[in-house]
C-alpha cells in the first residue's frame, strides 16, 4: 500500500506525504522508511498534533466477515480523517466505474464499465472485475482473483487469491472464497467455499 501510494505521487505529481502508521501497541518498526507514529488509541489526538487530513486502512483479511478492517475504517473516520482513495497508475478502470473511499486499487487490476465498488475495499494486484459488477464495504478481493459480469460481493467478503466467480452470482455478506476456487453457484452469508466446482 506505501508503495501504491508513493507511486501515485510520483505519477501524477500529487503533493501529499505518508507521515505515518498507527499499530494497537506503538511497537512496530518502519515499514518501507515510513515510521509507527503512535497507537491506534492516540489516533484523535494524533490528527491534530501532526494536522492529519486522510487515511487508509493497511490491514487486509485471509478470510471473510472483515471486522477489524471495518472496526479501523469506523476509528479513522471518527477520528476526523478523510478516507483516501488510491488506484494504481497500471490499473484500468474503466471511466463509468465508481470507487468508494478509501478503497485501493492494486497494480495491474482491471476494472469494467458500470462496476460499483464501495469503501475500505482492496483489490489486490492484478485481479480483474468485469463490468456491472456490485462490490460491497470492506471487501478483499486478493491477488488474481475474477469476478465475471455482474457479481455481488456483499459487505466484507474475502474472495481468494486465483479464484474465480462466475457471472451473475452473489457472494453473502462476510463469506470465503478460498484461493484458487471456482463459484458456480451463489454463496451464503458468512459461508466458507473452495475447490472447483466451490463447496
Ligand atoms: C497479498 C496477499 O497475500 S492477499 C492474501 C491472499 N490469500 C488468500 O486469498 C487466501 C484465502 N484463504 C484460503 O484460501 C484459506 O485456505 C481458507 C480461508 C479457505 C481456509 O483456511 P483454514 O480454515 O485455515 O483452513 P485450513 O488451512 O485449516 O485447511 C482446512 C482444509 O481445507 C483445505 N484447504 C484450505 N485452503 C484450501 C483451498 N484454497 N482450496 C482447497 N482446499 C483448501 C486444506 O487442505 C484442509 O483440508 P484437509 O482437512 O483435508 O486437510
Amino acid at each position: 500500500m506505501i508503495d501504491t501510494l508513493r507511486t501515485i505521487a510520483e505519477s501524477s505529481g500529487a503533493d501529499f506525504e505518508i507521515a505515518g502508521f498507527t499499530d494497537p501497541t506503538y511497537s512496530a518498526q518502519p515499514i518501507l522508511g515510513v515510521p509507527c507514529i503512535g497507537t491506534d488509541a492516540a489516533l484523535s489526538r494524533l490528527v491534530h498534533a501532526m494536522r492529519l487530513t486522510h487515511f487508509m486502512v493497511a490491514v487486509g483479511s485471509i478470510s471473510g466477515g472483515s471486522v477489524l478492517r471495518a472496526r479501523l475504517f469506523a476509528a479513522g473516520e471518527a477520528a476526523g480523517l478523510e478516507p483516501f482513495t488510491a488506484i494504481h497508475p497500471s490499473a484500468l478502470v474503466a471511466g463509468s466505474a465508481l470507487i468508494g473511499g478509501g478503497s485501493v486499487i492494486m497494480a495491474g487490476v482491471v476494472v469494467q464499465p458500470r462496476t460499483k465498488i464501495g469503501r475500505n475495499v482492496i483489490v489486490n494486484t492484478r485481479a480483474s472485475i468485469d463490468h456491472d459488477c456490485l462490490i460491497g464495504d470492506h471487501v478483499h478481493v486478493a491477488p488474481g482473483a475474477v469476478l465475471s459480469g455482474g457479481v455481488s460481493l456483499e459487505n466484507g467478503c474475502h474472495v481468494g487469491a486465483g479464484a474465480v466467480v462466475l457471472q451473475s452470482l452473489r457472494v453473502g455478506q462476510g463469506a470465503t472464497v478460498a484461493g484458487g476456487a471456482t463459484v458456480v453457484r451463489s454463496v451464503g452469508a458468512g459461508a466458507t467455499v473452495m475447490g472447483t466446482p466451490a463447496r
